[in-house]
């Protein structure tokens, strides 16, 4: 057990030695959800640009307000008006989103207005800014809005056409090839022998791979040969900036993806102390990083989750965030404490409290379908019941 390297000395390792693996390119704006920006944007301009009314009503000067005192209106401003200077004593007519007239320091809304012949009567005093959206009260002229290794989201698009941004510099995708293994798999649609198995892992990778925002360039799978996965690897070494792969990284004669990478490559790691996704491998081939997952499918999932998604996003462009995660005090009393961090699979009781699903075994997946995310329990520790851990919701990863 004392070989295995701690679950946070892994994520630390796999962060220190991986960089970006992308060129730039610049696109339209209106195209580039989803994508990571590769520079900071700055703001050309203040948003709004000048100080505006945030209701339809009438601008006025406070000091010129007096109990019962009717207004001359002395101009109409509409939104997208350049207003002259508030005439001193009178009021403007304002509509929401046109610019407050030089002079003026608050609009009362017309609710709040009576109108006595060609005047208006405001009964209750204003006081200044009231109503006024200040140029500037969402963005300043040169602030950074947006960084780096951002991925750009639906309001980013928002927030950038209102700076007047047309096109933005992103990364290229990240092709990433994906290697699955195992004598026993035969893709779904073809009739199953006795002792084969559907190959799971391959299509779950791809979609998370998908999901998380990069290009699957490559997918192969290879006979449980050291012939045929050494094969594999160069051909994916050619095409793809990352490489995934399940199984054959344990200890089993079958098992041949440690032993191709050390002889194609480097390898950095081999041995995490988790539960599930222990013999995790972490090598180089060519300049190419490469992870080997573990092939139990609760074990590829783990490990996708906690590592290789730090991988790609690192290697993406991307800024390496911790998936977000929040205390939540157990329901249950779990077994005796392992030299493991554990990530249990649970889901989260109408009282608040978290419930591990009653199968933990790494090769059941439905029970993953079935949670809502890991309970993370560090090596040693025995949960227990009332007692607060980590929940990391599936939605963060
Ligand atoms: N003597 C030891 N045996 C094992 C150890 C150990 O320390 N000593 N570790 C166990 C642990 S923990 C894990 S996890 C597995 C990982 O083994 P591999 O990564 O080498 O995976 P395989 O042996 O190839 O497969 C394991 C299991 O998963 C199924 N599998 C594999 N690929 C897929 C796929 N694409 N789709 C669906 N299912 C897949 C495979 O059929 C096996 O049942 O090793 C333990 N053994
Ligand atoms: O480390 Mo393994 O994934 O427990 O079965």
């Amino acid at each position: 057990m004392s070989t295995l390297l701690a679950f946070e000395d892994a994520l630390e390792e796999i962060k220190r030695s991986a960089s970006v693996r992308v060129e730039q390119q610049t696109i339209p704006l209106i195209t580039a959800v989803g994508r990571i920006l590769a520079m900071d944007v700055i703001a050309g301009l203040s948003v709004p640009p000048h100080d505006n009314s945030a209701m339809d009503g009438y601008a006025i000067a406070c000091t010129d307000w007096q109990t019962g005192k009717p207004f001359t209106v002395s101009q109409r401003i509409a939104a997208g008006q350049h207003p002259q200077p508030l005439t001193p004593g009178t009021c403007a007519r304002i509509f929401t989103g046109a610019n407050i007239p030089n002079g003026a320091n608050t609009v009362i809304m017309q609710e709040n207005a009576q109108l006595s012949g060609e005047k208006v009567v405001f009964n209750e005093p204003p006081e200044q800014g009231d109503n006024i959206r200040p140029k500037g009260q969402d963005v300043q002229k040169g602030q950074t809005v947006i960084n780096a290794g951002e991925k750009i989201t639906p309001m980013h698009i928002g927030l950038l056409s209102s700076l007047g941004v047309t096109d933005v510099t992103v990364y290229k995708p990240l092709k990433v090839g994906i290697l699955t293994t195992g004598d026993e798999l035969i893709p779904a649609g073809e009739n199953l022998k006795a002792g084969q198995i559907y190959n799971s892992n391959g299509p779950m990778l791809s979609a998370l791979v998908i999901q998380a925002g990069h290009h699957v360039s490559h997918c192969i799978h290879a006979a449980d040969t050291l012939e045929d996965t050494k094969a594999a690897l160069k051909t994916l070494t050619q095409s793809c900036d990352v490489i995934l792969s399940s199984g054959g990284v344990s200890v089993g004669e079958e098992d041949h993806v440690k032993g191709a990478l050390e002889q194609l490559g480097k390898v950095h790691l081999w041995k995490i102390a988790i539960k599930p996704g222990k013999p995790l491998v972490h090598a180089t081939l060519q300049g190419v990083p490469f992870l080997g997952l573990p092939g139990n499918p609760s074990s590829t999932l783990v490990t996708y989750h906690w590592f290789a998604r730090l991988l790609l996003a690192i290697c993406s462009g991307q800024i390496a965030e911790r998936p977000q995660s929040y205390l939540v005090d157990a329901g249950f009393n779990g077994g005796k404490a392992i030299q493991r961090d554990e990530f249990l699979r649970v889901s989260i009781g109408k009282d608040g409290l978290a419930y591990a699903h009653s199968q933990q075994s790494s090769g059941a997946l439905l029970a993953a379908c079935e949670s809502q995310g890991y309970l993370h329990v560090k090596a040693n520790t025995q949960v227990e019941y009332g007692c607060a851990y980590s929940f990391y919701p599936f939605s963060g990863f």
